[in-house]
């Protein structure tokens, strides 16, 4: 199945955040292991921004990385990234086409370092046209469930031609609107719920409109981190009834629903609609878009078609999200680190 489009328009480009923590590089590129012959630490180069450095880079990760031998060392993004390091590892969640092309140079110049991940693929999620094309390519279909993502369809301009277009293209209200530009900003996640068709003529596009699935309440965040999955629980938006439907004329902007506060993990659920997706379904999933989106390090916001038990819709991929709420982070990450650094150590020894 492919995903609607309207017409074409260039995407804005937006210079790279600067509030990067410009630390100086710290080296201590050998640890000792206990009695043992000294090993070389991984040594890991972030460009985050300064909440994600925050959120991620917490002391508790920090510390248990020290311990198993890896090491953050902040990059300064005003000077040359190959007078830095050396480095393993890059880790990076910075915007702009500049800061792209510095890293698309390293790499090319680096192949021994890994940049987590590609600019280029990094780039295919942040816009919402394109983000859950993969997902809609597989098909996934087996014996523990469906996978596919909502109808949608991508308007660029002229809102007074939405509500033409959305009946042409047969979708159903409501109808979640969502700008087309995934981009971390707050204004990216300015999402709204329309429940009529000439009140989309008050959208402002550039925008998606995807069929809004009643999922009971509840979504499930599907953290990867190169082979390693977790799932959460998130409250989501309610239900919307046949009643409310039609009782509802207007476009209603709704706040940040599933962030972490939203945690359902400990609620009195429904079992039918609290029960995770089957893991061998979500193994599937995440290994073929693994490959497909050519990432290591996202999530995905996976929901369950309310009265179904085994029809699930992506609504959602993020690049890098808030992993300090995930459970068990600081091990999972530290271990998909070691991983990388000894994969590659093992290749230069081979
Ligand atoms: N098609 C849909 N059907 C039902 N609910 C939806 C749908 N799309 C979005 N939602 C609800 O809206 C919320 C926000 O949507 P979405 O995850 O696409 O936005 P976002 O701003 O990219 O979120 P994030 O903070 O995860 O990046 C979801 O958590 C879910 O509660
Ligand atoms: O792409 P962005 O940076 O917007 O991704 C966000 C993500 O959408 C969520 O808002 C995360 O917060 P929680 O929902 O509370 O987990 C953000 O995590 P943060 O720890 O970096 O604030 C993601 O970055
Ligand atoms: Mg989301
Ligand atoms: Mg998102």
């Amino acid at each position: 199945m492919r995903l609607r489009e309207n017409d074409d328009v260039g995407e804005k480009e937006e210079v790279v955040e600067n509030d990067v923590t410009l630390a100086q590089n710290q080296w201590c590129p050998v640890v000792n292991a206990g009695f043992s012959s000294p090993k070389r630490a991984v040594v890991v180069g972030y460009a985050l921004t300064t909440k994600k450095i925050k959120s991620f880079l917490q002391p508790k990760l920090e510390g248990l990385a020290r311990n198993k031998g890896i090491l953050f060392v902040a990059i300064d993004h005003t000077r040359p990234l190959s007078d830095q390091g050396p480095f393993d590892i890059v880790l990076h969640k910075l915007s702009g086409k500049e800061w792209r092309q510095v890293l698309e140079d390293y790499r090319q110049s680096h192949p021994e370092v890994t940049v987590l991940d590609p600019p280029d693929a990094i780039q295919h999620l942040r816009n919402r046209q394109y983000m859950l094309q993969a997902v809609a390519d597989m098909n996934l279909s087996d014996s523990y469930g469906i996978v596919g993502v909502p109808r949608q369809l991508v308007i660029k301009r002229d809102a007074f031609a939405i509500p033409e277009l959305v009946n042409k293209a047969g979708l159903t209200l409501p109808l979640v609107a969502k700008p087309l530009v995934a981009d971390g900003s707050a204004k990216s996640h300015a999402l709204s719920l329309a429940y009529e068709q000439f009140s989309l003529q008050k959208l402002e596009p550039p925008l998606v409109l995807q069929e809004f699935v009643n999922h009971g309440g509840v979504l499930f965040k599907v953290y990867i981190v190169g082979d390693a999955i977790k799932v959460v629980r998130r409250f989501s938006l309610p239900d919307v009834s046949k009643w409310e439907l039609s009782k509802d004329a207007g476009i209603y902007n709704f706040p940040r629903v599933s962030c972490a506060a939203a945690s359902a993990d400990d609620a009195d659920l429904d079992p039918t609609i609290a029960e995770l997706p089957p893991r061998p379904l979500l193994e599937k999933l995440a290994k073929e878009l693994r490959w497909r989106l050519g990432l290591r390090l996202f999530n995905l916001d996976i929901i369950r078609e309310y009265g179904t038990r085994d029809h699930f819709y992506v609504i959602d991929i993020n690049y890098f999200p808030g992993y300090g709420k995930m459970p068990e982070y600081e091990h999972i990450f530290t271990d998909f680190l070691l991983s990388l650094g000894q994969g590659k150590y093992k290749k230069r020894s081979g």
